[in-house]
């Protein structure tokens, strides 16, 4: 690939050491001019950053200032050493460049490097060219609107935003209008109809998933209200929307933040919003007949974690502990529920849960799912017709060749649609290690019934190396759509009959004794919020918003950028 030319080179002192510095549109970049050469006695020299070679890609560069006047600053109200000779206190012109650098863990921090020029001209065109650089960076926030739940997670929302994050902000001159939210839904409510919009180049959500939970309704609600778009209608197409959404984790699991960045940290968090990234993502609408119940972005679980959800909202007093707790409990109840699902597989995905590799940034699946070519399309539809032959004998075919629903009745420990992998600290794997952010397809985990110890093995193998899927009790399916009726709802409706509740369903348990059912129905939750109505059907829509992210990275790009000074 040719270069692109370069703009700037010159030779700066960083630390007492001569640095030959180079800038062009792609890299800022600088290399000991005459690394061999000994150092002065007594000279004050960084360790690690100042050897060797350095390059940061311009578009982490957050921002460029010339030092002097800060640096006499620094020296306000502290003891200094009072200089012995007069040409000692002599600080030449320096410009600092802060940029965002890559720790461990997928972690990024706020760096920063000071260079000293030989005359206040040169250190001017340094300022000026780089700035302008970063003024060609099209895709960087100006301005944000900032939501902060004070009581996500530990409490600390509005601390970490006011420590850790504004101070970056505003490093990276962006502006910030902040809502600290006075009630749940607040922020939901503001974006969906007072906020305006278009005075902002993003949303800012400090908070759990809950949190960015609310931000998203809010936003594709709005969204769609503004295009007529009608989403009771399960059918509608939904319209993307433009503006990023970027998360601050301060909540007690952060999912979403910890599968699109690759950890919970709000430093990196701001970071990866003061650069501009965008990850799309998909998003799964939830409807009962002709009602819009909710979006979800990341689990739509019945059964096991339906359960396990519902209860652990009741137990908020208990902080994230609360999950372990419940966990155990409605592992202990080992409750089973029978019904039907009904689902569209995604023929066209180029991908399978039960892949090895996983979404990563960049991914290439999630840039091509749903873009193959039409003879590939028909082949996946024949692979999967000859699979469905192979097909337990209550699993049959609704439709023609085009739209091959599949229909499986069962009874489930749990019924889990994942749209993204659902990696968090506690399950570093998730619940569907090879789901994907943006392929337009959810994965579909179905957990028959199956005896205690087989469920705890497949449960404990989310915790190690071993495929959760592999066991005769687990199926999982990527799909496009599917639905759920429970047993009890289409016996009613056979009976014409309303669903009653517990004392009809108490009946038909009796009627059925085999069913092993040891309570009434399960509820679905959806991203954590436990929805009304257990018929659903659930359709995925692809890309429909944008974070302020990159997905997980392989790797540093930048690890060892020797030779980067002869760009
Ligand atoms: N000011 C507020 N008072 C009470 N509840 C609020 C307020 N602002 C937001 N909420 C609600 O608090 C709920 C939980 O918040 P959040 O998701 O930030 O934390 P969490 O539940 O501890 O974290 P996680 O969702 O990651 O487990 C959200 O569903 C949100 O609707």
């Amino acid at each position: 690939m040719e270069k692109p030319p370069r703009l700037l080179l010159s030779r700066l002192w960083l630390q007492n050491r001569v640095y030959d510095v180079t800038l062009n549109s792609v890299v800022f970049a600088w290399k000991e001019a005459e690394p061999n050469k000994k150092r002065a006695p007594g000279s004050n020299w960084n360790t690690g950053k100042a050897a060797g070679s350095h390059g940061v890609p311009v578009c982490e560069i957050l921002a460029v200032q010339e030092t002097a006047e800060d640096s006499h600053k620094k020296n306000v109200g502290k003891w200094h050493r009072v200089p012995k000779r007069p040409e000692e206190s002599y600080q030449p012109p320096a410009f600092t460049v802060f940029y965002a650098e890559r720790t461990r863990q997928h972690r990024w921090r706020c760096s920063s490097v000071t260079f000293h020029c030989p005359d206040w001209g040169l250190c001017q065109q340094w300022v000026h060219t780089i700035e302008e650089q970063l003024s060609l960076l099209t895709s960087r926030p100006k301005r944000l609107l900032v939501y902060i739940n004070p009581f996500g997670g530990k409490q600390q929302g509005k601390r970490i935003y006011e420590q850790k994050v504004a101070p970056i902000f505003s490093r990276a001159s962006i502006s910030t209008d902040v809502i600290v939210t006075e009630r749940a839904n607040h922020a939901r409510d503001h974006l969906s109809t007072d906020a305006d919009l278009k005075n902002y180049d993003g949303v800012v959500c400090v908070g759990g998933d809950g949190m960015f939970s609310e931000i998203v309704h809010g936003l594709i609600s709005r969204t769609q209200s503004d295009s007529g778009v009608d989403q009771n209608c399960p059918e509608e197409t939904l319209v993307p929307c433009d503006i990023r959404i970027g998360i601050i984790p301060a909540g007690s699991t952060d999912c979403i933040c910890y599968a699109t960045v690759g950890a919970n940290d709000p430093v990196t968090s701001a970071l990866h919003i003061i650069v501009g990234d965008s990850q799309p993502i998909d998003i799964c609408s939830v409807h009962h007949n002709n009602t819009f119940l909710r979006y979800s972005v990341s689990l739509l679980g019945y059964g096991f974690y339906g359960d396990l959800l519902t209860d652990s909202e009741k137990k908020r007093w208990m902080g994230p502990t609360r999950y372990d707790f419940s966990g155990v409990k409605t592992f202990l109840s080992h409750h089973c529920y029978e019904g039907t699902v009904s689902f569209l597989p995604a023929t066209d995905s180029v991908g399978s849960p039960r892949d090895k590799f996983k979404c990563r940034s960049g991914c290439h699946f999630c840039q091509h799912s749903g873009h193959l070519p039409f003879e590939n399309q028909q082949i996946c539809e024949e692979e999967e017709e000859e699979e469905e032959e192979e097909e337990e004998e209550d699993s049959v075919s609704e439709s023609g060749r085009k739209d091959v629903w599949r229909v499986i009745r069962g009874k489930f420990l749990a019924i889990n649609a994942v749209s993204m992998s659902c990696a968090c600290p506690r399950s570093p794997k998730g619940l569907s290690p090879a789901a994907h952010l943006s392929d337009g397809t959810t994965d579909l985990i179905l957990i028959h019934k199956c005896s205690r110890l087989d469920f705890l093995r497949h449960l404990l193998r989310h915790t190690n190396k071993n495929d959760q899927f592999d066991h005769p009790f687990v199926e999982v399916h990527r799909v496009r759509r599917f639905r759920f009726t429970a047993k009890h709802q289409e016996v009613d409706s056979e009976l014409d009959l309303r669903e009653t509740g517990k004392g009809l369903f108490g009946q038909i348990c009796r009627d059925h004794p085999a069913c092993g059912c040891a309570a009434g129905h399960s509820t679905w939750s959806c991203d954590g919020e436990t929805l009304p109505h257990t018929a659903i059907q659930a359709s995925v829509h692809r890309q429909l918003i944008k974070l302020f992210a990159r997905g997980i990275e392989d790797q540093p790009v930048f690890e060892d950028s020797t030779g980067v000074c002869s760009a």
